[in-house]
This record gives C-alpha cells, structure tokens and sequence, in this order.
C-alpha cells in the first residue's frame, strides 16, 4: 500500500475518508476517540502544505438528510483538535461543498456533511455509487484513505473513490492493520474472542469464519440473546435476531464440532424498559421473563467470563457486554474489560462504543495492546476476509 510519503501533497486537494462515527448525546459528542485517531493523518497533510478535505459518515440516516446526523458537531470538536478552524460544508457534493474547497488556500482544512445524506454512497448499484464517486472525486485531486473504521464497507467514498484518484493509506490505516496483522498470524493460544455491542444481524455473520480461528468464543451484550433464543430459551424483549435463528443454530452445531467453546451468558440483569433508572435484577438466562429485557450480563457470566480469560494468550474484544452508557448496566463491561487487562495476553479492543467504553469506565487504555477505531472492521479482518476499503487501496 502507498503511504503519505509516497503522495506530493504540497499545494493539492486532498480528499480524506477519515472515520468520525462518533456517539452523540443530542449535539454533544460523548466520546472524540475516532476523531483523535484521524489528527495526526490530516495533521501530516496540512503540515505538508495540503489543502486538506475530509469526508466520513454519521450514524445510518440511510440516503436521507436528516440534522440529527450532521457532522457539524464534529467539525467544531476537530478544529479544536487541530488548533485551527475546519470549514464545514453544509452538503457533501453540493453548492457548499465545492464552494468551501474552492475556496481552500494550502494548509487549511474543510470537512464535508454526512456522506450517508446521499444515497449514492451505499449504493448496491455500482453505476448509482460510481456516480456519486466521481462527484466526490471531483472535488480533489489526491485520496487518502484513513477511516479505518469504514473499510468493510463497499462505499463509493471507501471503494470506488480511490479508483478515481491517486490514492494513499492515512497512518491510521497502516498503523491499524499493522497490530490486527499480529491476530491473524499464529495468535499465541488460548485465543479467545469476545464479542457484545447491539450490531448483532452485521456480527452473527462474522462467527462462522472465527471458529476455524479461535480456541474459545465469549458471546454477550445484545449478541447473546440470539442464542439464548436458539438454544430454546425466551429471552423476553431482549434484543433478538429472530430471522438468524437457524443459523446461529448451526454456529453452535460446528462450534462442538470442532472443540471450540462457545461461552454464552448464564445470567443476564434484565429490566423492566430500556432506561438508565429501569428496575432491574439478576435473572438465570434461561429464565428471562418476558415482559423484561437483558441490558448487561450478570454477576455470575461476570466470574465466568473472567475465568475464561484468565488463562489467554490473545484476546480480541469487540462491542460491550451491556449498555454501559447506563450506569446501572456498565458492571459486566467493566468486568471484561478488567478480565482483559489482568490476564497479560496481548489484547486487542476493537470498536467505537468499546472503546468508548474503556474511556468512559475510566480504565487504563494503556492496559490494553492495542485499542483498534474499528469494530465490525477489526472483526472481518480477522476473519480474513478482503476489505473493499483495504484492496482498493492496494491498487
Ligand atoms: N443487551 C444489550 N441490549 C441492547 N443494547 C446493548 C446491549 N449490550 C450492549 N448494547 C449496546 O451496544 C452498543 C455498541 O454496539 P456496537 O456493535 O455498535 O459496538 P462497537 O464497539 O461500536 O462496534 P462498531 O465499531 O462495529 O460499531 C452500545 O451502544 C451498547 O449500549
Ligand atoms: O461504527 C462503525 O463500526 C463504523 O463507523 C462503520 O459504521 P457502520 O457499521 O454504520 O457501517
């Protein structure tokens, strides 16, 4: 993959995908981890004499305008960043948007609206995304891809965009893949993965390919109840994949098959609603009642899945095992997250919320080997899978 050093970027429109997905309470962001990582590649830029503009997306507002997933707030937080104003266009492709480039002199920055307003961006329809592409490559004359985050998708600014232009992976990209690289070549065993976070329908897809990898599988979060329900237990109102049921079925099936073990919850707190003040309490898993749903783990899948980690030599971690943002649901995040630090494997956290829960429980990132700005993305490269966003890169 060519790098910055490889890109002459002095007096040039760079277009950077950078990943800012980050949590917002209303317009307040609850965690800038994404938008610390993308500094130093637009730094570098800017540094270099570029006229830097950066692109990424917000949430999943599905092709439509809507302002509760405007960028805008970021664009404030990453000027603050950088020490200097980000000019912020009001669309992505738009009036704003090639007015604000235009009018970009080297070394100053401008950030786009959210991608995700246009559908072309997600599009399946490779003409409608290349379309859309070559309007977002008309805007700069250099790429640098830097979202991390993103490279799973098959996104018109993360796939189709570095076909159009000269194009670089951002030191994010390189420095991400670099540790990730470690996971998939010879982990140290046990090798144990633990996966949680509400994205269930995106990750179940992700576990057929682990079990040839892993010696042991650690399901909670909004994941578990999936398989709690396919194991034939009710799981109440709790987050439920009901269309993946047959095949999490079979993950448990191949799982016994090949001596992996899968580790599920053995109780869960359930609450009355999902709210930061719900009544709640300890329930076995198996008996969830039904007008109750599973925010976090229990105190007992606490102990075990801390047993279960001790003894690791590599662990990757993907999405809470609770809704942490609650604190009366953060107890089994925090217990996994200290499992992980204890047990002196080299692990590795991947993910938004994750390690937006790392910060917010005010644990050491220190104690972690790597703190990866990529969840579903850390996850399906592990899998080795090819990323859109990595092999376009590479071309
Ligand atoms: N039992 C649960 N019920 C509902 N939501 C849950 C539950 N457990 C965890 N969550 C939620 O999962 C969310 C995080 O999931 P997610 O899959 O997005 O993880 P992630 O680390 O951000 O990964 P990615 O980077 O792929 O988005 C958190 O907002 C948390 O509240
Ligand atoms: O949060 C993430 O994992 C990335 O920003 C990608 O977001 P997506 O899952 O909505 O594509």
């Amino acid at each position: 993959m060519r790098t910055l050093d490889d890109l002459d970027v002095k007096g040039r429109r760079v277009l950077v995908r950078a990943d800012l997905n980050v949590p917002l309470d209303g317009e307040t962001i609850t965690d800038d981890g994404r938008i610390r990582a993308s500094v130093p590649t637009i730094k570098a830029l800017l540094d270099g004499g570029a006229r830097v503009v950066v692109c990424a997306h917000l949430g999943r507002p599905k092709g439509q305008v809507d302002p509760k997933y405007s960028l805008k707030p970021v664009a404030r937080r990453l000027g603050e960043l950088l020490g200097q104003d980000v000019d912020f266009a009001a669309d992505v492709v738009g009036d704003s948007a090639r007015s604000t480039v235009e009018s970009l002199q080297d070394g100053q920055v401008a950030l786009l609206e959210n991608l995700r307003y246009e559908p072309g961006e997600e599009s399946k329809d490779d003409a409608v995304r290349g379309a859309f592409a070559e309007q977002l490559a008309g805007l700069a004359e250099l790429y640098v891809g830097d979202g991390f985050g993103a490279v799973h998708r098959k996104h018109a600014s993360v796939y189709d965009v570095p076909k159009l232009l000269p194009h670089a992976a951002g030191g994010l990209v390189v420095a991400e893949v670099q540790v990730l690289k470690k996971l998939t070549e010879d982990p140290q065993r046990p090798y144990v993965v633990v996966l949680g976070g509400a994205k269930v329908s995106d990750k179940l897809g992700v576990i057929a390919n682990l079990l040839t990898k892993v010696d042991r599988l650690l399901i909670g979060g909004g994941m578990a109840y999936t398989f709690l329900k396919a194991q034939g237990y009710e799981v109440g109102k709790s987050l439920l994949q009901e269309d993946q049921l047959d095949q999490v079925r079979g993950f448990l099936d191949e799982a016994a098959k090949r001596g992996v073990e899968l580790v599920l919850p053995v109780d869960v707190l359930a609450a009355t609603t999902f709210a930061a003040d719900a009544e709640h309490e300890a329930v076995e898993a198996t008996a969830i009642p039904a007008d109750r749903e599973g925010l976090d783990i229990g105190p007992r899948t606490r102990e075990l899945f801390a047993a279960k980690l001790a003894d690791a030599r590599t662990v990757f971690w993907n999405g809470p095992m609770g809704v942490f943002e609650f604190d009366a649901f953060s107890g089994g995040t925090r217990a996994v997250a200290e499992a992980l630090i204890a047990s002196g494997a080299f692990t590795v956290v991947g993910g938004g919320d994750s390690a937006a829960a790392v910060r917010k429980l005010e644990l050491p990132e220190d104690g972690f080997s790597h703190i990866s700005t990529g969840g579903g993305a850390s996850l399906e490269y592990l899998e080795g899978k090819t990323l859109p966003g990595l092999s376009a890169l590479e071309e």
